[in-house]
């Protein structure tokens, strides 16, 4: 069925309405999700739980209206959207879920093959540029679904993200005799920036039609992420109980490798990767990040569309 359009969805401006919002299914992403039944948002959202990059590809095409965006989409639709103040996926160092696996050094790779994991657009992006330009290397890349063992079937070297990758790093890679590279190690290294592999953005369209909605999913968001950071002993151990990794190490995932912030040093590692791989990346290298403005961020607003007594959401057109 086709979606309708947002303009048909909303005949009226103040007609409520479940803002159409992604979610990404890794672990990565628990502490931004799992708050959310805790503050009572979640039936207040239509969530769409996916992949990366099929999120960020429906939120490009209209499909969401508010969601994680992987950073090099993100910087190719900057014109469309508007990016969440202080919400990202990143790390400022090793991330653990964002690595090369490699069965040589990578400073061997000239030449040989690496398979780029297709649920990724900016791990893909960074891993080639670290390895052309710090290590000094020229391998011959392919897209493959993200399965390490049929990766490496074909490839010197495997580029993944998410669940996989944490596998991978946590141990699988060892086993297998394989080294483990971590991306957002490496960037840190090479620029002493924090790296931000995916952003919270917002349709323009959408904010500009519902900006207290806009709002109230925000503030929605940072607050799942506030109290899931708080009790993320408590997250991690009931993420562990339906996962393979152990309670201790979720919890150091999800406090210490993430970085769920996104400030002026988080901006600033955004902008020199987009410096960096703009020229054969669809984006100018200097291209405008637009934040969603603070005076949407502060006003009132909540998701939930009837409160005592039934409001509107949105503030009444004046005049
Ligand atoms: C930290 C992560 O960041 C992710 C990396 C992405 C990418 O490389 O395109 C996209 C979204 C994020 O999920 C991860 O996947 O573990």
């Amino acid at each position: 069925m086709a979606e309708p359009e947002a303009e048909t969805r909303e005949p009226q401006e103040n007609t409520p309405v479940r803002p159409r919002v992604g979610h990404i299914q890794f672990l990565n992403c628990v502490p931004l999700y799992w708050g959310l039944a805790r503050t009572g948002n979640l039936l207040d959202l239509d969530l769409t739980k996916d992949t990366p990059e099929k999120l960020s590809d429906q939120l490009v095409d209209g499909t969401l209206d508010i969601g994680p965006i992987t950073c090099v989409e993100y910087l190719r639709n900057a014109d469309e959207l508007l990016v969440l103040p202080d919400i990202a996926v990143g790390s400022d160092g090793p991330v653990m879920s964002c690595v090369i696996v490699s069965k040589v050094p990578l400073g061997d790779l000239d030449g040989r093959r690496v398979a780029l994991g297709s649920t990724s657009r900016t791990s893909v992006r960074l891993a080639r540029l670290l390895l052309e330009e710090r290590e000094g290397v020229h391998p011959e890349y392919f897209s493959c679904p993200p399965d390490l063992s049929a990766m490496l079937a074909d490839a010197d070297a495997a580029v993944l993200i998410g669940d996989p990758a944490l596998r991978a790093y946590l141990g699988q890679a060892a086993d297998l005799g394989l080294t483990v590279h971590d991306l957002g190690a490496m960037w840190k290294e090479w620029t002493g920036l924090p790296f931000v592999f995916a952003v919270w953005a917002v349709r323009r369209d959408f904010a500009e039609r519902r900006p207290a909605l806009t709002a109230a999913v925000h503030r929605a968001f940072l607050e799942s992420r506030d109290l899931s950071l708080v009790e993320a002993a408590k997250v991690a151990e009931q993420a562990a109980r339906w996962e393979d990794f152990d309670a201790d190490v979720l919890e150091r995932y999800f406090s210490e490798a993430l970085d769920f912030s996104l400030g002026e040093r988080q901006l600033a590692g955004v902008a020199e990767f987009a410096r960096r791989v703009a020229h054969d990346s669809g984006f100018a290298p200097d291209v405008a990040v637009r934040l969603l403005e603070p005076a949407e961020i502060t006003a009132e607003g909540s998701v939930a569309p009837a409160a005592e007594p039934p409001v509107d959401l949105e503030p009444a057109p004046v005049g």
